[in-house]
Parts: structure tokens; C-alpha cells; sequence
């Protein structure tokens, strides 16, 4: 639990039993979370498992066919795609990325850029970023209209452990300045940002959630990471023992082949607070399912 964070503090978003059908399927279903001010919520799962969709429910981007979604009167969301809509054979300066979408005052620029340690880069042509450079310039860009939530959908894509650990360190401490709620699409399945306060795993539905588990502080991780390493990520483990076909069927993990989940299983079977590292989890029978919402 971070200082920054108010327990009271009303949630930013809230989804509950949310769900998105589009032509013909399901994409996601039965999503349960919130995020607070001061909040760092990180999203997982497997490529298709639904996690852009929910970010992007969160903030209204795609409307929800079941469930609700609420989120703060006037809430201001600084969104960080996965990718960007732009004509990259265009030369673009980072400058004029900051005022694509939006006009902003040449001095807020230049704050955006200095905030995330780019301020050099100004002139540079977008194109010749690095992939950690870029991802701050993305960065620059979401934070100068002062959200309240920042959402980054895989920040750290294209960029090295070192340069990962660097991102990870500048969005803990973007949220330590701002206070603002962050909702994170991490591509890495077992290790997330230590700082995170709650993991989703999403499988086509929540498959569980956590916190991050402690072990990023033992000497084991310590020795196989780093010391630097082992204070920006943490290991969060769990398996899964079904994958969903993008024609709507289930693979389950001993290869069969089935049109759902099986009914006991529910949509999201997430059991809270999951902190033990080497417990695996599948959709036992006698597991407490979650069907909140
Ligand atoms: N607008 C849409 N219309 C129809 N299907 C969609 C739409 N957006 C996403 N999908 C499908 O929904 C599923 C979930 O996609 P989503 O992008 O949420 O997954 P993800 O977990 O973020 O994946 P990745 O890790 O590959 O980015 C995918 O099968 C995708 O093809």
C-alpha cells in the first residue's frame, strides 16, 4: 500500500460483471476492478485475453454490452495507446506530437518533456526515438493535460530491461508527483511493476487477482535481477489451464476443446489477494468463485 494512496478516496473507474460483444462473441466478460487515486492497477493475460478491451471500457473507449462501468464526473483520462494512428513515413517532431490531437501552450510542452527526461529531444524527429525515448514522449503527451487516471496499454514494448526499469521508475514517480490512478497493460505474463497495488489476470474474464508477491525483496530475486531490478518488479505467478479460441471455443490445458468455460467455472473465478508464489490455480470445483457484480 503506497502513501500516495487514500483508501477512502472514491474510485476513478469502476467496472462490475463488464462485458464486451462484438460480431458475434464475446471479447471479455464478467470484469471486476477499480482504480483509485494514488492507485496502480495492472493488467495481464495471454495476447486476446481482453485486456485493451477493458482498459479501453474503463475509460469509455468501447461501450460495455453487460455489466456497468462508472467512472468520476469530469474525469480526465491521459490514454496511451498501443499504437498511434500516425503516418509514420511523415517526418514529426516530438514537439508537434505533444500538439497533434490538441493544442497545448509551448511552455506546458516543454514541462512535459523536461518531466519525463526528454527535454533534449524537443526537435528530434519521432521516428529516430528509441523505444524508451518514445514511450516517454508518449508519456509527456498523456501527463501534460493532467489526468486523473493515466493509462498505458504495454509501456514498456520495445524497450530493454534496463530501459523497462527506468519506464517503471518514472511512472511510480509520475504517480508519487501527480497522485493520479494508473491502469497498466503489462505484456509480461509473471513480472509486473513492484510498485502495482492490484494484478488483474484476464483469460477472457478475470482468471485471478493479487497483490504482487513479496519476492521481488528476497535475496534470491535479488541475485538473479539485481538489487535495482528487484525494487521496480515483482513476480506474480499463476497458470492457466484454459485458453480462448478466437472463434469463441475453449482450449482447455489438457488440449480438448470445448464452446465455454465449464459452467462451474463461471466467468471470473478470481480468488483475492492471491500472494502465494508458487501456488498455481485452474478452475477447481471447490475454489471459490467470484461472481460479484
Ligand atoms: N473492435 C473490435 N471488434 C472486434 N473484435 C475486437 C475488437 N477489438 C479487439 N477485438 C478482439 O478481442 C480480443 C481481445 O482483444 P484485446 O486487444 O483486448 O486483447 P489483449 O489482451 O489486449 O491482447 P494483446 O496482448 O495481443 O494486445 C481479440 O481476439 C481481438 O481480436
Amino acid at each position: 500500500m503506497n502513501a500516495m494512496k487514500s483508501g477512502e478516496a472514491a474510485p476513478l473507474v469502476s467496472l462490475a460483471g463488464a462485458g464486451v460483444y462484438r460480431n458475434g462473441r464475446w471479447l471479455v466478460r464478467g470484469v471486476d476492478f477499480s482504480v483509485r487515486p494514488g492507485e496502480i492497477v495492472t493488467l495481464i493475460g495471454p495476447n486476446g485475453s481482453g485486456k485493451s478491451t477493458s482498459a479501453k471500457m474503463a475509460i469509455g473507449v468501447m461501450k460495455a454490452d453487460e455489466g456497468r462501468v462508472e467512472r468520476k464526473a469530469g474525469l480526465r483520462v491521459g490514454y496511451v495507446p498501443q499504437r498511434l494512428a500516425v503516418d509514420w513515413t511523415m517526418p514529426l517532431t516530438v514537439r508537434r506530437l505533444m500538439t497533434l490531437t490538441a493544442p497545448l501552450p509551448a511552455e506546458e510542452v516543454d514541462a512535459a518533456l523536461q518531466a519525463v527526461g526528454i527535454a533534449h529531444l524537443a526537435g528530434a524527429e519521432v521516428q529516430h526515438l528509441s523505444g524508451g525515448e518514445f514511450q516517454r514522449a508518449l508519456l509527456a503527451r498523456a501527463m501534460a493535460r493532467k489526468p486523473d487516471i493515466l493509462v498505458l496499454d504495454e509501456p514498456v514494448q520495445g524497450v530493454d530491461f534496463s530501459g523497462e526499469i527506468a519506464l517503471y521508475d518514472l511512472i511510480t514517480s509520475i504517480r508519487n508527483a501527480t497522485g493520479c490512478g494508473i491502469l497498466l497493460i503489462s505484456h509480461d505474463l509473471h513480472v509486473v511493476m513492484a510498485e502495482t497495488d492490484t494484478v488483474i489476470c484476464l483469460n477472457g474474464h478475470v482468471c485471478c487477482r493479487g497483490t504482487p508477491a513479496a519476492v521481488s525483496q528476497s535475496p534470491e530475486y535479488m541475485r538473479l535481477f539485481g538489487a535495482k531490478a528487484a525494487q521496480t518488479l515483482a513476480v506474480y505467478s499463476h497458470e492457466h489451464d484454459h485458453t480462448h479460441l478466437p472463434d469463441g471455443r475453449v482450449q482447455h490445458a489438457d488440449g480438448s476443446v470445448t464452446d465455454h468455460c465449464h459452467p462451474e467455472d463461471g466467468h471470473h473465478h478470481g480468488h483475492d489477494h492471491h500472494e502465494d508464489h508458487d501456488h498455481g490455480h485452474g478452475h477447481h470445483k471447490n475454489r471459490e468463485h467470484d461472481h460479484a457484480g
